[in-house]
């Protein structure tokens, strides 16, 4: 779509919002990104989830008092919640600390696709996207909550955890249809409306539930204080949304981004040779513990997620509402307008990377640049994954580490290839997501 409008009408263009909605400016120009994120006041103002707010707000104010959470909220509010978050969330003791309980699932994850393989084709008889997402969501949870769900072994899995995975799958599938389309549910609520409310009751109650049960072990806790721990003490209301929140972007984000990597992994057998390399030198028993110390040095590794986040973020692009008037492409965008910076585009884009059709994990890597000529020359405003400034990812540090663990120990324990004739697709909802047919084969090494 992006492609399409761009070619009709060049690199900057504008849409009238309706049903409530603002004037957005779509621009293709990286210096319109960086005065973009240069001009950004100290509270940036990305656009919002109103159905949530509305829902904090208005149907749970018991719950929430008026702390309506990252995602959500703007200005000073969000600021006060991000100043509280940011010393736990981006510390990276505080996320690494929980690198050996995120192995532990990554390898129970292992256990359990090898219990789903059929020996014979090497392919799986469940939905592996779903496999995945819970997967994604134990990790995410382990953090947000302190508490294993136990998701990896479904049978014995406690079902208020599948009810709370179900609530965020309904999330995000709805709130599209009321967030970003235009909608008449500030005017009156429509059945569908409704069922996303019904979502947020079901995340908001399973979610209290875990965070009461992690509540009573605080004290007694002989481990190193949690992420959830060290929020609640600094304040209570923070960290019960804060949780939620994680839950809510930390699922289908990393999910997304693991499949992707996967599937240009399959897609191009060298690289997979490549990276398997420095996986056999990283853990020569497959089993061996991944630590501090071994994780250090993945070079190709992270590049390979890096190449995967380029070629298919989890986004189209990054927003902004303008914080301040603006001179974008030479067009006045006066204060309070949208700004859409289209960055897939520009990084599938030959202009901004050599080569661009090309999985090529070896450009982020600066001692390769000896066999790869197209190291890492590129706009940084055109490569922005996690976002810029100060409303960056804040679980960018948490992502990295779970999708770097649960990729060792997959390609570290089978050669992955895709049978299918047709490419992974993707639907946009709130995200890019793969979807349709998961046609990866896998050959225990
Ligand atoms: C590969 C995985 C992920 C990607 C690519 C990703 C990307 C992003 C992007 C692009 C933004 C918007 C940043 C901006 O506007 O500048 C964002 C925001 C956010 N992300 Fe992530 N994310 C990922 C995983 C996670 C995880 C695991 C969590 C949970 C801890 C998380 C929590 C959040 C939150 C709470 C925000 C809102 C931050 C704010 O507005 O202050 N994300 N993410």
């Amino acid at each position: 779509m992006e492609d399409y409008f761009r070619k009709r009408y060049g690199d900057i263009l504008r849409f009238k919002g309706t049903l409530g909605k603002i004037d957005t400016v779509f621009t293709f120009n990286p210096a319109d990104f960086e005065t973009v994120y240069r001009n950004e006041t100290i509270w940036p103002v990305r656009l919002g989830v109103d159905s949530l707010t509305y829902y904090r707000v208005n149907k749970r104010p018991e719950v929430f008092h008026g702390v309506t959470g990252l995602i959500t909220s703007q200005g000073r509010a969000w600021g006060d919640i991000r100043n509280k978050v940011n010393p736990v969330m981006m510390k990276v003791q505080n996320i690494r600390q929980n690198l050996s309980a995120i192995d532990g699932i990554a390898q129970e994850f292992i256990k359990r696709l090898d219990s789903l393989l059929d020996p014979r084709t090497g392919r799986l008889s469940n939905n592996f996207s779903e496999e995945i997402k819970m997967w994604a969501f134990e990790s995410v949870a382990f953090v947000a909550l302190n508490t294993r769900l136990g998701l990896m072994t479904r049978e014995k899995s406690d079902p208020m955890a599948l009810k709370l995975s179900d609530s965020l799958t309904t999330f995000l599938e709805k709130s599209y249809n009321y967030d970003v389309a235009p909608s008449f549910w500030k005017y009156f609520e429509t059945p569908g409306f409704k069922q996303l409310i019904k979502a947020y009751d079901s995340i908001t109650e399973v979610t209290t539930h875990y965070i009461e049960k992690a509540m009573e072990q605080f004290d007694q806790s002989a481990e190193g204080k949690s992420v959830l721990e060290k929020l609640y003490r600094i304040d209570k209301n923070v960290a019960v949304v804060m949780a939620m929140d994680m839950l809510m972007a930390g699922m289908d984000t990393t999910s997304a981004t693991f499949i992707s990597t996967l599937y240009f992994l399959s897609k191009n057998p060298e690289k997979q040779e490549e990276l398997r390399k420095e996986l056999i030198a990283l853990l020569p028993e497959p089993n061996m513990p991944l630590t501090e110390e071994n994780t250090k040095n993945m070079p190709y590794l992270r590049g390979c997620i890096k190449e995967t986040l380029r070629f298919r973020p989890i986004a189209n692009g990054n927003f902004r509402i303008a914080g301040r008037d603006l001179v974008l492409s030479g067009y006045r965008v006066p204060k309070g307008v949208g700004v859409y910076m289209a960055t897939m585009t520009l990084s599938n884009s030959d202009e901004y990377f050599e080569r661009s059709a090309e999985f090529l994990p070896e450009r982020w890597i600066k001692s390769a640049k000896a066999t790869c000529p197209v190291t890492q020359k590129h706009n940084p405003f055109v490569y922005l994954p996690f976002g810029f400034g100060p409303r960056t990812c804040i679980g960018k540090r948490l992502a990295e580490m779970e999708l770097e663990t649960i990729l060792v120990r997959i390609l570290r324990n089978y050669r992955v290839s895709w049978v299918g004739e047709k490419p992974l697709e993707y639907i946009n909802n709130l995200i890019l997501q793969p979807a349709g047919e998961m046609s990866f084969k896998f050959e225990k090494l």
